[in-house]
């Protein structure tokens, strides 16, 4: 059976859960599972620590997992990003409060609050920026308030969290992180992940895109073929009508409302736009 480790809480566990179950795999019912075997798909799951689920792919004792890019980097272990997965976005970067630190320079000689140390010990270091590092659980924003760092450095999703606790941030991003399907460093590339990378690759698509049907004057396909190339080639086949076309292609969705009026703009009409429930490339 294929292994694949899932996160068993925090920001990652639902997003993911949801994802594998539109790709077709059972999810646990119960929040305390540990693991899961999913015998129709060969698969096996087991719900560990996001923070942890690196390790255990390195290690090669599970053969795929999905966890958060900046915990992959963070952990230092023997594995690799597989496939972005597009869920959990979150920017990583250094704040503190305002005007006292202006640049990552200026780090120099101080105390950095995180719950990431490896990412940041590596970013100081590229830059030949010398400071301690306080290794923090959680909450790293309160450390610059109660005195036992001078700055943080820390996931920004929102912003809010930063803003309550008075700090701003500066510099460019450490990293620009979201949830990552990971594959230990050395494997080969097997049929179980391959499937389960197709699968997912599915879920995106039909997440993402919408399939646009439309009706337009043959003089015009070439001009509607610009606005929709589709994801390969849009479908053309003739119209009853003479002289007119139908064209089927796959539009971006969060395009949709600005593709439809450009090819209402050249001609087009009878615009549909669909759902995408699962594909497979
Ligand atoms: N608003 C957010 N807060 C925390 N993590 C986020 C957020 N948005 C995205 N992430 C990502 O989620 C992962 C953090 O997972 P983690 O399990 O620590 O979640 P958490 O919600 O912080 O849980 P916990 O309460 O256990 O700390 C990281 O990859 C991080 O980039
Ligand atoms: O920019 P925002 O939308 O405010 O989100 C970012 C905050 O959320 C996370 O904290 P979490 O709730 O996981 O608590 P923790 O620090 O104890 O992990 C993260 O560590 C930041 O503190
Ligand atoms: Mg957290």
């Amino acid at each position: 059976m294929f292994r694949i480790a899932v996160p068993n809480k925090g920001s990652l566990s639902e997003p993911a859960a949801t994802m594998l179950k539109k790709a077709g795999y059972r999810q646990r019912r119960d929040p305390r599972d540990l693991v899961l075997q999913d015998p129709a798909n060969d698969v096996e799951f087991f719900f560990l620590r996001p923070r942890d689920i690196a390790v255990y792919v390195g290690s090669g004792t599970v053969d795929a997992g999905i966890t958060g890019r900046d915990l992959l980097l963070d952990s230092g272990a023997h594995a690799v990003e597989h496939l972005p997965l597009g869920f959990a976005g979150s920017t990583f970067r250094y704040a503190g409060p305002q005007d006292r630190v202006t640049a990552v320079e200026q780090i120099h000689g101080l105390r950095v609050a995180t719950s990431y140390p490896v990412l940041v010990t590596g970013h100081l270091a590229a830059r030949g920026v010398t400071a301690t590092v306080v290794r923090l659980d959680g909450a790293v924003e309160s450390a610059v308030q109660l005195g036992i760092a001078d700055v943080v450095a820390d996931v920004v999703s929102t912003g809010t969290t930063l803003r309550g606790a008075g700090l701003v941030v500066f510099g460019d991003p450490i990293l620009v992180s979201e949830a990552v399907l990971i594959r230990p460093a050395d494997a080969e590339a097997g049929v179980g992940l391959e499937t389960l990378t197709r699968r997912l690759q599915g879920v995106l698509v039909a997440d993402q895109y919408v399939l646009m049907d439309y009706d337009v004057p043959t003089a015009q396909v070439e001009r509607a073929i610009a606005i929709t190339p589709g994801l390969e080639s849009p479908t053309v086949s003739p119209l009853h009508k003479q002289d007119w076309s139908a064209v089927r292609a796959m539009v971006r969705r969060d395009q949709t409302n600005q593709v439809m009026d450009d090819l209402y703009d050249i001609g087009a009409r009878a615009i549909l736009v669909t759902s995408i429930h699962a594909c497979r490339l």
